[in-house]
C-alpha cells in the first residue's frame, strides 16, 4: 500500500481528529522505523553547542531565531528539508514550505509548560515524534476578560486540570498536524509525568490501533521534531569567511 508520503494532499483529510475542535490530523507511522533511527542518528550527531539546555528539557533550534522583525533565514540541514517538504507536499500550510525546525528532548518524567505558539509562526504546527510517546494536552486560555461574549464558558474555571479539555496521545514515528482553532485558541503542553493512563479525554485512541482506554503507557526518551513556517525573514546573507 503507497503510504501517505507518497500520497499527498489528496489523502490528509482521512486522518483528521474528529473528536477535537478543528483541526487535527493525526497520521500513525508516518515514517519508518528506518527514517526514524535515521533521524534520531542525525539528531545526536550534532555538535554539543547546538544543543540548548532549559530546566525540563534540551533543545535544538534550526533554521534562524524567530523574531518580531523578521527571522535571519539559515539553510536547514538536509536531513531536516526532506521532512520539511514532505509535509508541505501534504498541503496542509497553503502552499507555504516550512522554514524553521525546534528539536526537542524529553526524558521521562519531562514536559513542556502550556502555551500558545504565537504569532511568530504561521499557524500550523508538524510535529513528527522520535523513540518514544507522549500525551500532548490542550487548554482552554486562562484568560482575565470580563467581556461576557468573548469569552469562553470553561476558561473562566480556575485550576489547569479544569481547564483540560483533551489530549492526543503521539506515538513514535507519527505526525501531527495541528491548524486552525487548536492554533489560535488553546494553549497546549505536556504533562512531567513518567506514565500516561489513556482515559476518555485521549482525543485520537481510535487513530491508535493497538491502544484502549484504561492503557498504562510508560514514558521513554522523546525526541519531537516541531516543523514550522516563519513567514517574515530578513533577507540578509550570511557570508562568514568569505570576502
Ligand atoms: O514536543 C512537542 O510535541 C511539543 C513542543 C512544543 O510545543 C513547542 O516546541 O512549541
Ligand atoms: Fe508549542
Amino acid at each position: 500500500m503507497a503510504s501517505i508520503q507518497d500520497l499527498g494532499a489528496t489523502c490528509l483529510d482521512r486522518f483528521v481528529v474528529s473528536e477535537a475542535p478543528p483541526s487535527v490530523y493525526y497520521i500513525p507511522e508516518f515514517i519508518t522505523k528506518q527514517e526514524e533511527q535515521f533521524l534520531i542518528n542525525q539528531v545526536y550527531a550534532v555538535p554539543k553547542p547546538k544543543w540548548t539546555q532549559l530546566s525540563h528539557r534540551r533543545l535544538q533550534n534550526w533554521g534562524g531565531i524567530p523574531h518580531p522583525k523578521g527571522m535571519v533565514l539559515e539553510k536547514l540541514p538536509q536531513w531536516l528539508d526532506t521532512y520539511s517538504h514532505k509535509i508541505a507536499s501534504l498541503g496542509a500550510l497553503n502552499e507555504k514550505i516550512p522554514n524553521h525546525v525546534l528539536v526537542n528532548e524529553y526524558t521521562s518524567g519531562q514536559g513542556i509548560m502550556p502555551h500558545e505558539d504565537g504569532p511568530l509562526f504561521y499557524p500550523v504546527i508538524s510535529t513528527i515524534s522520535l523513540g518514544g510517546h507522549t500525551l500532548l494536552d490542550f487548554y482552554h486560555h486562562p484568560t482575565t476578560q470580563c467581556d461576557e461574549n468573548s469569552v469562553d464558558e470553561a476558561a473562566k474555571v480556575a485550576t489547569p486540570e479544569d481547564r483540560l479539555f483533551g489530549s492526543l496521545l503521539l506515538e513514535p514515528r507519527s505526525l501531527l498536524i495541528s491548524k486552525d482553532e487548536m492554533y489560535t485558541k488553546y494553549l497546549h503542553g505536556i504533562a512531567d509525568r513518567t506514565h500516561d493512563t489513556l482515559t476518555g479525554k485521549v482525543l485520537n485512541v481510535d487513530a491508535c490501533p493497538q491502544r484502549a482506554i484504561g492503557d498504562v503507557l510508560e514514558r521513554k526518551l522523546r525526541i519531537s521534531l516541531t516543523i514550522r513556517h516563519v513567514p517574515k525573514v530578513l533577507k540578509i546573507k550570511l557570508n562568514l569567511g568569505r570576502r
